[in-house]
């Protein structure tokens, strides 16, 4: 039987780890999976959290893009993941910095592009990879980072397009994805976690009095998959969140995120990354909320 595929469409080089590294890594060594990760920018407007790197930054040599790069390929490879694509080609589309910032002007920023330009090439790639599923983000981009809304809708366009055998026949035979997913965390996890989140440093969100402020998280009755990695996929993740070292610092909001709100290294072994089913039919569940523990079921 041909391997069945994953394919993820993230925003930056971090997202993948920070957001589903234990998934990636839960999957890795399944020889009857293939996984696919497609990152839309090269995060050149991120801020720099390793002190004699700063001057990487976009408003100073402005090479965080290319270094971040490098980071990417050792998360992945950390990660156990073979398989990666740049949206358009490495570089064609710029990270467009927080929502509102001017950097959401930039010629090149992923925010501005046209959804079917940048939808045409990911469909090339859902053609020739022929993934089972498809993972992104929901219609907010899970916190409302600008790059995040576009993967969204970005890959949703996609799904769509590659499906219909009529639309660019050039890009390959049709394919249609069988499953679709959302990343989230359930709130139930924040609020267990509400202190530390709210405590992390560089925290977009710490001023958040509640769990209700925070612009992310589902309902777990909202949720239709939880994939809970074991302890080598656990410390695979926490490898790549480390090769991310200008983006994520220990004790920082997205350390937590990744680590701890998803389940934690810090307190069990296993690691949860949790997922909303956007289309396609939920297979066999189990636990109290009948949750899905296989994305390929
Ligand atoms: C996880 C993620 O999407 N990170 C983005 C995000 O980074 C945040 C941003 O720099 C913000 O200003 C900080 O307060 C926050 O701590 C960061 O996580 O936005 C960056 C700019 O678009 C992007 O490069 C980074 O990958
Ligand atoms: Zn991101």
């Amino acid at each position: 039987m041909s391997a069945r595929g994953i394919l993820f469409v993230h925003a930056h080089p971090d997202d993948e780890t920070v957001s589903t590294g234990a998934t990636l890594a839960h999957y890795a060594d399944r020889p009857d999976v293939h996984l696919t990760v497609v990152t839309c920018t090269l995060g050149e407007e991120g801020e720099v959290r390793v002190p004699h790197l700063a001057q990487l930054a976009a408003d100073q040599a402005d090479q965080l893009g290319g270094y971040r790069l490098a980071e990417y390929r050792a998360a992945v490879a950390a990660l156990g993941v073979t398989d990666t694509h740049f949206l358009g080609g490495v570089g064609r589309w710029r990270d467009s910095g927080m929502m509102g910032l001017p950097s959401n002007g930039h010629p090149r920023a992923f925010w501005g592009a046209d959804v079917d330009e940048a939808a045409a090439d990911l469909v090339a790639v859902l053609r020739d990879r022929r993934p089972d599923v498809l993972v992104t983000y929901d219609p907010d981009g899970f916190y409302g980072h600008p790059d995040h809304i576009q993967a969204h809708r970005v890959a949703m366009r996609a799904a769509d397009l590659a499906a219909d055998p009529t639309w660019r026949p050039d890009l390959g035979p049709a394919h249609r994805i069988r499953k679709t997913y959302w990343t989230t965390i359930p709130r139930t996890v924040i609020e267990a976690r509400f202190a530390a989140f709210a405590g992390a440093s560089d925290n977009p969100f710490a001023g958040a009095a509640s769990v209700d402020e925070l612009p992310f998280g589902a309902p777990d009755d909202q949720i239709h998959a939880r994939i809970a990695a074991g302890p080598a996929a656990a410390e695979r993740k926490r490898a790549a969140m480390a090769a991310h070292a200008t983006q994520i610092a220990p004790g920082d909001w997205l350390d937590l995120l990744g680590d701890k709100l998803g389940g934690g290294l810090g307190e069990d072994a296993a690691l949860a990354e949790y997922y909303i089913l956007a289309a396609g039919e939920q297979g066999p569940g189990e636990g109290p909320h009948g949750w899905e523990s296989d994305l390929l079921s």
